[in-house]
């Protein structure tokens, strides 16, 4: 059990507030916000001066320890906690994975498996469904109520891999909507994307930059209209992960309009990088390789006022790492065997910072809600995780404005050979993280331990709650 620990002078921040106050932490837990708090000579003084104090980041979109694509992902939940944790995230929600025919509880049995004794800071997992049977359906309320998983995976794309047809989908939202689980959707129209990349291949384009071209945004805007518009049937609620584009932003915002409970996600990748990095000699490109892959520049500014407004609610790192070396390059003569996805999960909130709150497109409190408040709202973790409150868990980062850094892969933590934001100059760094009380990180130093990161049960998805308030700004199309 942490020891007692009086973080004093910085300037906290929460979802909604920032005000000068010192925080007592006593058994894992906050116990007391104020001017003044009084220590005794067994308290450990914390010094916070010219920072800012915000609760651990959560981090709702990873996948650790991943077999995708021939291969398994280079991070695992030793190497990925310890790097989120650099990143000031005290919390991840991992995708497990299902296998058709396989009991769900075994496949929660084997992501357990990957996460106790590694992590490093606290995690939860979401559960994919890949396939709706009796099985399927007698076990969806014992992995809610019992195993405290209470949000499922839908993929709408990897044709013949992980996706799901809309049946399915339209299932799970109806046993959502009955049970109180929040419904993910991967919204890409996974058919014609497998048309298309069959049709570039046959034709000899290989190079990675198809795999940009074949998945074009009207497919991930046609998705994720059609996921909102069964949710909407299924009078469910449905999340939209890593959304990258103008016509999946509209989609959402439209139906939010209308009173639907849809939300969004975005990652850091889509706010800061765009397609023409793919489009590099000598196979670089395949560093950059996400599915929905990275778009057209003019996206950027739609993705950034959506956040600004509310019509995306939260950032999530869809980590996902493979090496340049040995992994991406299993593609070398096919862009459609690049393993997908890149690393991301320790430069979330930085990055957030540095290119949102600094550069004056979101406020700090949007920063905090984005990286932290919101994502455990919904995903049941409040008020237990991603606030400052007495009697929450003392998930706390301490994040120093001044420092100016630049990131890189001869820097980083994450298991992986390259950096897809390498030479980005960043502002702002977590200094000190703790996880219920205990260090993680203490001034820039790894200071936790292999497995001190715990299981989080989560309640049920409140639908009474997270309502969302009626947009005023309106969206461009981008064209
Ligand atoms: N996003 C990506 O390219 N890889 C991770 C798997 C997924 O989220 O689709
Ligand atoms: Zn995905
Ligand atoms: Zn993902």
């Amino acid at each position: 059990m942490s020891g007692r620990k009086l973080i004093r002078n910085g300037v906290l921040v929460t979802a909604s507030d920032t005000f000068e106050a010192d925080i007592l932490i006593e058994n894992g837990k906050i116990t007391q916000i104020g001017m003044g708090v009084v220590a005794d000579d067994r308290t450990e003084i914390v010094d916070a001066s010219g920072c800012y104090v915000i609760p651990g980041g959560i981090d709702p979109h990873t996948h650790l320890d991943m077999p995708f694509g021939g291969t398994v992902t280079a991070d695992d939940f030793a190497s990925g906690t310890a790097a989120a944790a650099f990143g000031g995230t005290t919390t991840i929600l991992d995708f497990c994975l299902t296998q058709k025919g396989k009991p769900l509880i075994d496949s929660l049995k084997e992501w357990h498996g990957k996460a106790e004794g590694k992590a490093a800071i606290d995690y939860g997992f979401h559960l994919m469904i890949g396939e709706m049977n009796d099985q399927v359906l007698e076990e969806l309320p014992q992995v809610i109520e019992e195993e405290g998983v209470s949000s499922f995976k839908v993929f709408m794309a990897y044709k013949n891999q992980f996706q799901a047809d809309d049946g399915i989908l339209f299932q799970t939202l109806q046993k959502a909507k009955e049970y109180g689980a929040l419904v993910m959707v991967h919204a890409e129209n996974g058919d014609v994307i497998d048309l298309l990349v069959r049709q570039a291949l046959a034709d000899g384009r290989t190079a990675p930059i198809h795999h940009a071209l074949t998945r074009p945004s009207i497919l991930e805007g046609e998705a994720t209209g059609r996921a909102a518009r069964l949710a909407a049937l299924a009078d469910s609620q449905l999340y939209v992960v890593h959304v990258t584009c103008a016509e999946a932003v509209e989609q959402i915002a439209r139906m939010r309009d209308m009173g639907y409970r849809i939300w969004g996600e975005t990652c850091p990748q889509y706010l800061t990088l765009d397609q023409s990095i793919m489009d590099q000699p000598d196979f670089e490109g395949a560093k950059y390789v996400w599915s929905p892959p990275l778009r057209e520049a003019s996206h950027q500014d739609v993705l950034w006022n959506a956040l600004k407004s509310g019509q995306l609610q939260t950032i999530g790192s869809d980590h996902c790492s493979f090496n340049f070396k040995g992994q991406k390059d299993l593609g070398k003569n096919d862009f459609s065997k690049i393993p997908n996805g890149g690393p991301v999960i320790e430069d979330r909130l930085s990055i957030l910072y540095s290119e949102g709150v600094a550069r004056g497109r979101i406020s700090l409190n949007q920063w905090v809600d984005l990286c932290s408040t919101r994502a455990s709202k919904l995903f049941g973790l409040f008020p237990q995780k991603g606030t400052l409150a007495v009697g929450t868990d003392a998930d706390i980062v301490i994040f120093d404005p001044s420092v100016a850094r630049e990131i890189s892969a001869s820097t980083h933590h994450m298991n992986v050979d390259y950096s897809a934001f390498e030479g980005m100059q960043v502002q702002g760094c977590p200094i000190t993280v703790l996880c219920r009380g205990d260090y993680v990180i203490k001034d820039r130093q790894f200071a936790g331990a292999a497995g001190a990161g715990q299981y989080v049960k989560r309640a049920k998805y409140d639908a009474g709650a997270p309502m969302p308030v009626r947009q005023t700004v309106t969206t461009s199309t981008g064209g």
